[in-house]
């Protein structure tokens, strides 16, 4: 095994935040003086194996170019999904000369408080894999499967009128975890499986699930809990003191 593969690393910054609902895309929310793009550079600045970074913006970014980052910085244009912007940015590292063993590092832009010993865990453990390693940490609560039942009862004003959400059933949590980013795989191996993602037009929310269509093992590492990404408004304040705490 390549134990002392280059590493390219690159951040997501593509996505439009809908769920977060900002005036602007939530990578260029402000938390301690800086956009969340900016400390997500930053924590991957803390890493001795990462020495430049590949931003991946969305076509008509207007923000990222003004920005000063930790790290000398390439752009790369993004894709519809998630995994096509990881695609694209993966397409732009080969093109400037990444060997097929060598790690590709993805983090999101959305996930800033990543700690430089959890980057440096995940990649060291994505080292000594044939195809790659994500941080991960196991559910902690129960799992409840929902379903969606029209009411039928007198609707209280602060329910949807017209249905309601029940617990279907419990998922059994034993073997349940929660993906995190970075996520690191060998570059030749996650070009291919992302190639089968396009081919067969599937869907998937990390480049991790792309390798478990074709049954090849991705090791988990077991990562902070204060690795929260940033998707709905009641994160900022969560997000705001994890950092201050971070101090
Ligand atoms: N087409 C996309 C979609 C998402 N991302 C990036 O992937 C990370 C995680 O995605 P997510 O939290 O879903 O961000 P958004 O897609 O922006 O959020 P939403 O789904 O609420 O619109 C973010 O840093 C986002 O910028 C991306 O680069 N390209
Ligand atoms: C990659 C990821 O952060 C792992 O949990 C997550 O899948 C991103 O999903 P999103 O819907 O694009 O936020």
């Amino acid at each position: 095994m390549n134990t002392n593969s280059q590493v390219h690393a690159m951040i997501v910054a593509a996505g439009r935040g809908s769920r977060f609902g900002a005036s602007v895309p939530k990578q260029y929310s402000i938390l301690k003086g800086q956009t969340l793009l900016q400390l997500s550079v930053a924590r991957l600045a803390s890493s001795a194996y990462i020495n430049d970074c590949l931003l991946v913006i969305a076509a008509d970014d207007e923000i990222a170019r003004t920005l000063d980052f930790a790290l000398p910085i390439h752009y790369v244009f993004g894709g519809e999904e998630r995994w096509q912007s990881v695609q694209a940015g993966l397409e732009s590292i080969i093109n400037v000369g990444a060997n097929e063993a060598d790690l590709v590092l993805i983090h999101d832009a959305a996930r800033p408080a990543v700690s430089y010993i959890d980057i440096d865990n995940v990649i060291e453990a994505a080292m000594y894999e044939p195809y790659g390693a994500i941080l991960a940490t196991p559910v902690a609560d129960t799992l409840k499967q929902a379903k969606q039942v029209k009411s039928t009862s007198i609707s209280s004003p602060s329910f949807n009128d017209n249905a309601h959400i029940y617990a279907e059933r419990t998922i059994d949590r034993t073997h349940m975890w929660q993906a995190q980013t970075p996520q690191v795989f060998r570059v030749g191996q996650l070009q291919r499986v992302l190639a089968y993602i396009a081919k067969n037009n599937l869907s998937i929310t990390d480049e991790a699930s792309a390798f478990e269509h074709l049954n090849l093992p991705i090791r988990l590492v077991n990562g902070s809990r204060q690795n929260i990404k940033l998707t709905y408004p009641d994160d900022a304040t969560l997000l705001a003191a994890i950092l201050n705490g971070q101090e």
